[in-house]
């Protein structure tokens, strides 16, 4: 495939669109050509075109049609008019529609060759933009990571977020299974309708059942009105069932039905209502254990369960660590009005170090805790909160709160944190890192490879 760059020449006069095709193929472009815009809006809907030359007076559909046409068809292509001498106000009107520029006929090839180099410049600066608003903060929606196991999950739930299919988002507690859940629901088609969250677990049986599906009045003792439910108010939403292995047997049973026929009927009443609600739940429970156990109805399961989504634990993707501290001394600072904390390298090193049982919901509280306590815009170690700084120092890098005596794990944390040292004190060089750890470059990578680490 050429990777010349292509452009698309619209103009009514043959003449013009041959004389401009032998130039711009001089200035090493890939020319296509259109007699009227309706012709190049076609070729526009097919092809991409990196830059799109367009006569403003022309037969069928104009300049202005065609710009009108492109905004319709949802094309950002960046379009120069090409204006006859005397016609400025046309040419400005059709920038008001979307035209990038106008040249003004007759043009020479150096005039045109100029707005060109300019209209190319301003993709280069849109697209260095781009990546460096991806670089800033890699993720998806507010989650913040670059572990590699979490962006794979970003990438299938960044593919899932447009459907209706029920997810099923598994994980430890505090590992982003909210998150994942909002960004699921705003970055889909659903993103304009209400996103509900609601914990299974907290709210006592009676109760959920008239949360979740809403009562009529006199249903019980205390319903003094007509009451809609979570699943009325997510109407053409998305409804986030957290914690759903606790949902009582008897809803499990209602819940089924619901997913099933798309209809609910408030607690005391007769008729039922359609719903359109997506449903997205979450568990820190093995919910493959609990139907085992009998507590969780396997044909619920099946149908929560289309797409899971497994959430890895902080301490499996501890180079995510250094990213969420400083994210979150940005976003917790800005919060308390502290801005530009930085950790100290120990600091740093303990917070990788440290196992994290809490997850990032842990390490945020850290954080949190340590902008209050650190001085002079450090966070030391002495900010962090014991059990984080117990991490520094040769025997306590062990797994934390482990009291297991096997050598291999003890090893392993302890190669593990070779590891990172070496990486951290060579700046991700893995041949020099190679050498300081006295390992060969090739057992590296291994060991990289088998730790997670990156
Ligand atoms: N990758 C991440 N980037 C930024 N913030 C995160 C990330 N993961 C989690 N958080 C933050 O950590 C906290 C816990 O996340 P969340 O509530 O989504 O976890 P959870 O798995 O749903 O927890 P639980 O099971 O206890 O309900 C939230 O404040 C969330 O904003």
């Amino acid at each position: 495939m050429s990777d010349k760059k292509k452009i698309l020449v619209v103009d009514d006069e043959e003449n013009l669109r041959h004389m401009l095709q032998a130039m711009l193929k001089k200035q090493g472009y890939q020319v296509d050509t259109a007699a009227d815009g309706a012709q190049a809006l076609e070729m526009a809907t097919r092809g991409s075109y990196a830059f799109i030359l367009c006569d403003i007076k022309m037969p069928v559909l104009d300049g202005r049609g065609f710009l009108r046409g492109c905004t319709e068809a949802g094309l950002a292509e960046t379009v120069i008019m090409m204006s006859a001498y005397g016609s400025v106000d046309d040419a400005i009107d059709c920038m008001k529609l979307g035209a990038y520029d106008y040249i003004s006929k007759p043009f020479n090839a150096d005039e045109i060759s100029l707005v060109l180099k300019k209209a190319e410049e301003r993709e280069r600066l849109k697209a260095e933009n781009r990546l460096l608003r991806e670089q800033a903060a890699p993720g998806f929606g507010e989650i913040v990571s670059r572990s590699h196991k979490m962006n794979e999950i970003f990438r299938q739930t960044r593919k899932l977020a447009d459907y209706k299919t029920t997810v099923l988002i598994h994980g430890e507690s505090g590992t982003g299974k909210e998150l994942i859940a909002r960004a699921l629901h705003y970055h889909g088609a659903r993103k304009d309708a209400p996103f509900i969250a609601v914990n299974c677990g907290a709210i006592p049986e009676p109760l959920l059942e008239s949360e979740l599906f809403g009562h009529v009045k006199g249903a019980f003792t205390d319903a003094s009105s007509d009451k809609a439910g979570l699943f009325e108010t997510a109407n053409g939403g998305t409804l986030f069932l957290d914690e759903i292995g606790e949902l009582p047997l008897p809803l499990q049973v209602k819940l089924l039905r619901v997913l099933e026929d798309e209809e609910i009927r408030r607690v005391g009443g007769g008729s039922s209502r359609r719903v359109d609600v997506r449903v997205i739940s979450a568990t820190s429970r093995d919910l493959t254990a609990e139907v085992a156990a009998g507590r969780f109805r396997e044909e619920l399961f099946f149908r929560l369960n289309v797409f899971t989504v497994t959430l890895p634990p902080l301490r499996e993707r501890l180079e995510d660590v250094p990213l969420l501290v400083d994210h979150f001394l940005e976003s917790e600072g800005k919060k308390m009005g502290i801005n530009g904390v930085r950790p100290s390298p120990e600091a740093l090193r303990a917070m990788v170090h440290y196992r994290w049982p809490g997850n990032v919901r842990e390490l945020k509280n850290c954080i949190e805790r340590g902008l209050v306590l650190c001085e002079e815009h450090v966070l030391t170690l002495a900010c962090l909160p014991e059990v984080v700084r117990r991490t520094v120092g040769m025997e306590r890098r062990l797994p934390a709160g482990d009291d297991s005596l096997s050598i291999k794990t003890g090893s392993e944390a302890l190669e593990r944190t070779l590891i990172t040292r070496a990486l951290e004190k060579t700046g991700g060089n893995r041949t020099k890192a190679a050498r300081l750890l006295e390992i060969s470059h090739r057992a590296l990578l291994y060991k990289l490879k088998a730790y997670g680490i990156e």
